[in-house]
């Protein structure tokens, strides 16, 4: 097995650039005579815009990115809410289903099955530019509501990573993306010639942890300062592996855990609303999961801390959710549940099966409903007219990924709820005008929250990542809204801010991990909360 890695800023175009240029500026002849900067953003600008397809505007960046990654960096942060969208979802998961057909260059890091036994010096051909500190790891079996993709899914480790260098300044050059190859169950890609992945289907469970005992072991030796972060796992491995490894590593699940924590943030500005126009208290709002896989599951327990916060007992909050997932709805007398389902499963209900949602939100009666189900038009015209006839402002949030799977589309929440939703989805849709106003979506995806987190963790050298420090960034989130913000509705910070945004959230997360005795950076634990602040900001690389 031939393992080849080159980090992308070290690309051939890149070094071509570095020969064209000395400290005193530009060597004369090796750059056209107008080349000036300033300029050249607007030209790569409109070479970008130049392009119809989503998916050609990602290879577009993505040749941008190595070969001047100060350019794309300063562009895509001018740029947020039109980047995003094609680094991230809903592009990014294009590129994941194309990769083998896309792919230019290597990008990141592959560790396959074959390496079992000898991950050390693989990881050890990794170029050390500088010492890396953040890693995102997927297994490619779980990318958005994709599926699996196998190595398909590099993308998607890329895409987190470039957001946390725009978004939080994490430094590009310590930044590793993983993607690890256990196989795939995916017959499409088993039989295309050009999948660049093992041909072979995913491996049993035992060695697939024999595997990430050692790949986790090596990649702390070989990086002692890194934090993981694993990305779309199938869920029970993303539980599994969290469990195992969250006291041992410094690592969270961003499906679990920085999913969880955007949704609990977006939930409590959301249900201050609903709750100021109905009159219902805080802790009296019922939660409908539509999908009870690590997403959903991973914000249901999140969200138990919005109850807890107003004063309920824990088992008073976790009768505030109900689940669904493919079944219908969970409960207990239904038989035989996955383990991540059992917390979760109603007691109280004892009758036949319920399948049908509107039947459910008969029952249940909620005042939210969110969706991590990856089932498009779940919410159709009824079943949002439904939540709006039990409720003023109902909180409907379609939060699966990419924006083709969404449960419903922004415009059909605005139409079929007179425009009164309160609304944030996974990927994003635009604003609209109605009535005369003009209304914006929500975006409730963990790209709010982990480059937060992460830049916290790094900067406090935490032994691990706490509840406490999740909870933390979720809480800093929920208030960083301006002013303006809140006036215009917005359940989340407008993305363009996401640098302030991180910082705080960074600070926050650092005095979580203090408290939580987890942090190995006494000098941060003096200074007050400003200075804190304003170390982070300091410590942010700006292209
Ligand atoms: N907005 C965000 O930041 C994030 C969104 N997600 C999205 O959440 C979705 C789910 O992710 P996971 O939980 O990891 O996947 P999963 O596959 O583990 O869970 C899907 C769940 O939906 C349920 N389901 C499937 N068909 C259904 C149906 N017809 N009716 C009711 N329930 C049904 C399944 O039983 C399962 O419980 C994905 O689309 C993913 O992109 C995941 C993480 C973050
Ligand atoms: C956003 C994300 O992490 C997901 O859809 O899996
Ligand atoms: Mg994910």
């Amino acid at each position: 097995m031939t393992i080849v890695l080159t980090p992308y800023v070290s690309g051939g175009a890149q070094k071509l650039k570095a020969a064209s240029q000395s400290p005193a500026g530009p060597k004369h002849g090796l750059t056209p005579p107008a080349l000036d900067d300033a300029v050249h953003a607007l030209r790569c600008l409109a070479q970008l815009r130049s392009k119809d397809k989503g998916i050609e505007k990602y290879i577009y960046l993505s040749m941008l990115k190595e070969q001047d990654p100060a350019m794309f960096y300063k562009l895509c942060l001018a740029n947020m809410s039109e980047f995003t969208p094609i680094i991230y979802t809903p592009t990014v998961g294009d590129a994941c289903l194309q990769y083998s057909h896309i792919y230019r260059r290597p990008e990141g890091l592959y560790v396959s099955i074959k390496d079992k036994g000898n991950i050390k010096s693989v990881i050890s051909n990794w170029p050390r530019v500088d010492e890396a500190r953040i890693s995102v790891v997927t297994d490619g079996s779980r990318i958005l509501g994709l599926g699996d993709l196998g190595i398909n899914g590099m993308p998607i480790s890329i895409g987190k990573l470039s957001l946390y260098i725009a978004g939080a300044g994490i430094r590009p050059t310590s930044t590793i993306p993983i993607c690890l190859d256990l196989g795939t169950n995916n017959q499409a890609y088993l039989d295309d010639p050009l999948y660049l992945g093992l041909r072979e289907r995913r491996v049993p469970d035992n060695e697939m942890t024999e595997f990430m005992d050692e790949f986790m072991d090596e990649m702390s030796v070989a990086f002692p300062k890194l934090m993981v972060q694993f990305e779309d796992f199938s869920t029970d491995h993303a539980f599994a592996y969290l469990e195992r490894y969250r006291n041992k590593y410094p690592v969270f699940n961003d499906d679990i855990q920085g999913t969880g924590a955007v949704v609990l943030s977006g939930f409590l500005n959301a249900a201050k609303i609903s709750s100021a126009v109905s009159g219902r208290p805080l802790s009296s709002h019922r939660i409908l999961f539509f999908g009870a896989g690590s997403a959903g599951v991973g914000v249901a327990s999140q969200l138990m801390s919005f109850f807890t916060i107003q004063g309920l007992s824990v088992d008073e909050a976790r009768e505030r959710v109900w689940l669904v997932d493919s079944q219908g709805l969970v409960y207990d007398a239904r038989g035989k549940l996955a383990e991540h389902k059992k917390y979760f499963s109603r007691k109280d209900y004892e009758g036949p099966p319920m399948k049908n949602l509107l039947d459910i939100i008969d029952y249940v009666k909620p005042t939210a409903l969110l969706g991590l189900s990856t089932i498009s038009n779940a919410f159709n015209a009824e079943v949002i007219r439904a939540m709006s006839a039990l409720n003023a402002r109902p909180i409907i949030f379609p939060l699966s990924n990419p924006v083709r799977l969404s449960e419903c589309t922004f415009s059909d929440a605005v139409e079929n709820s007179n425009g009164n939703v309160l609304f944030a989805s996974g990927s994003p849709f635009d604003p609209i005008e109605y009535n005369g106003k003009t209304l914006y979506p929500g975006q409730g995806n963990n790209m709010y929250i982990f480059p937060g987190l992460g830049l916290g963790s790094i900067l406090s050298r935490a032994k691990s990542v706490t509840d406490t420090m999740v909870e933390a960034a979720s809480l800093g989130l929920a208030e960083s809204l301006t002013p303006e913000e809140h006036d215009a509705g917005l359940l989340y910070p407008r993305i363009e801010r996401i640098r302030e945004i991180s910082a705080n959230i960074a600070k926050d997360v650092i005095r979580a991990a203090q408290k939580a005795g987890v942090d190995r950076s006494p000098e941060l634990r003096e200074p007050n909360d400003d200075d804190v602040y304003k170390r982070v900001q300091s410590k942010m690389w700006t292209p």
